[in-house]
């Protein structure tokens, strides 16, 4: 874990909680049409600041503009492949981070392939679910994100390992697409990789665990979840924070 040891980096988590909110970096989304206002508003709730256009013509000014892209193929159409391969494109060349979320790419070969292209542009990170995850091939310098239960976070032998979280978030629609867009609101800090998207996960976690206290099924706790990204503390990360590291 780039040679630090679980509470280092837990207090890294903190922080970089705390830089996002100063910094509020700018994060393009080319998201599916399901889950953009969720996306949108989970962004702005950790003071992110999120735009969510999708055209050819203009994807390449706003990536220019973005500290940060999360891309997202749940609802491909050609439209969308071009202005995700254009977004891509710009991202690579002008060195901004980028995360892929293959969204439903175990249901189709033909998105399954085009993930695994876009892959090899620049150095993205790829945040997927079990089945999706297992789908793709990822080099040893791309960081590999699979939630689930718990969330994984490797990058080469290297893996950190997040156990906080609670079983409402796979209840709601959206919560793996907002994941990918928040571990792109950290990666826009310029730090390491491997480190921001576990950082991201953690928060994420966290926040997940606070909204559960006030919810009653999942259609509370999707404003539940918007709030507690919202009100997350460094402290509060400090103080729940389970997870596990494997140095390889
Ligand atoms: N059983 C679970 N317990 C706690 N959190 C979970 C569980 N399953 C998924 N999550 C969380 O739900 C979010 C969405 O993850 P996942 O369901 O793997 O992705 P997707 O929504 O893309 O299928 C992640 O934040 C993940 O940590
Ligand atoms: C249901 C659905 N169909 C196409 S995109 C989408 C949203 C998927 O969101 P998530 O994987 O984050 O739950
Ligand atoms: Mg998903």
């Amino acid at each position: 874990m780039s040679g630090l040891t679980s509470s280092e980096f837990v207090r890294h988590a903190a922080a970089a909680l705390e830089r996002v909110r100063n910094t509020r970096p700018r994060v393009h989304c080319l998201m599916n049409t399901v889950v953009q206002k969720l996306v949108a508003d989970g962004l702005s709730a950790i003071d992110a600041i999120p735009s969510m256009t999708s055209s050819p013509e203009e994807v390449e000014a706003f990536v220019e503009k973005a500290d940060a892209l999360s891309v997202n193929l749940g609802t491909l159409d050609s439209q969308r492949r071009t202005s995700i391969t254009l977004g891509v494109s710009a991202s690579a060349r002008l060195g901004r981070p980028w995360v892929l979320d293959p969204a439903h790419c175990d249901y189709s070969a033909s998105r399954a392939t085009f993930a695994q292209q876009l892959l090899r542009e620049g150095t993205p990170i790829l945040r997927a679910n079990e089945a999706e995850f297992w789908l793709l091939q990822v080099s040893d310098d791309v960081v590999g994100v699979r939630t689930g239960k718990h969330d994984v976070v490797r990058k080469g032998a290297q893996s950190i390992t997040i156990e906080n979280g609670h079983p409402l978030t796979a209840k709601v629609t959206g919560t793996g697409c907002l994941s990918g867009a928040v571990i792109a609101a950290f990666l826009a800090l310029g730090e390491d990789p491997h480190l921001s998207a576990a950082s991201a996960l953690l928060a994420f976690g966290v926040a997940s665990e606070l909204a559960a206290d006030h919810a009653r099924g999942p259609g509370s706790f999707e404003p539940a979840l918007l709030d507690a990204l919202h009100a997350i503390s460094p402290d509060d990360i400090l103080k729940r924070a389970r997870i596990s590291h494997d140095q390889g």
